[in-house]
């Protein structure tokens, strides 16, 4: 059995929302400074011995959430009719990024979206 290399890299950003019909507080317009993990995995490696470049991966990233980035998200087209609740924010960012790598040989693992310190949300299409 061959090993396989899961490499990740972690970025931030700033956005406010509104959770509407939430019972408690979230029903009320706050921000947070989300922070996202993005993992990929490769069983191969590049010439230069990388599943993927850091670097390249880091830029993808900041460029899909600079969409989001000091907004307020229940206006982006991302969110229209739906909460942008932390699952959705991995959501969307999860889809963004698997279009991106469609042209590697690395594949997207799994996206980590933490709202606050306290509490993260994780997702993947993987079984
Ligand atoms: N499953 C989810 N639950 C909650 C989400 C979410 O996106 N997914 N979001 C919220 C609110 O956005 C809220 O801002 C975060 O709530 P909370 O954890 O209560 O945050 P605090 O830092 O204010 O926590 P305290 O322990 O009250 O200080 C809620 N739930
Ligand atoms: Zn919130």
């Amino acid at each position: 059995m061959s090993g396989r290399y899961i490499l990740s890299i972690v970025t931030d950003f700033s956005a406010s929302h509104i959770l509407e019909g939430h019972p408690g507080k979230c029903s009320r317009l706050h921000g947070h400074n989300w922070s996202v993990e993005v993992e990929v995995e490769a069983r191969e490696l590049d010439r230069l011995g990388m599943a993927i470049d850091f670097a390249e991966l880091k830029a993808a990233t900041r460029q899909i959430v600079e969409t989001m980035d000091h907004r307020h998200l229940n206006d982006l087209p991302e969110f229209a009719g739906i909460n942008p609740t932390a699952e959705h924010v991995a959501g969307a960012i999860y889809r963004a990024l698997r279009t991106w790598l469609s042209g590697h040989h690395a594949r997207l693992s799994a996206v980590t979206v933490w709202e606050t310190a306290h509490a993260r949300v994780r997702y993947t299409e993987e079984d």
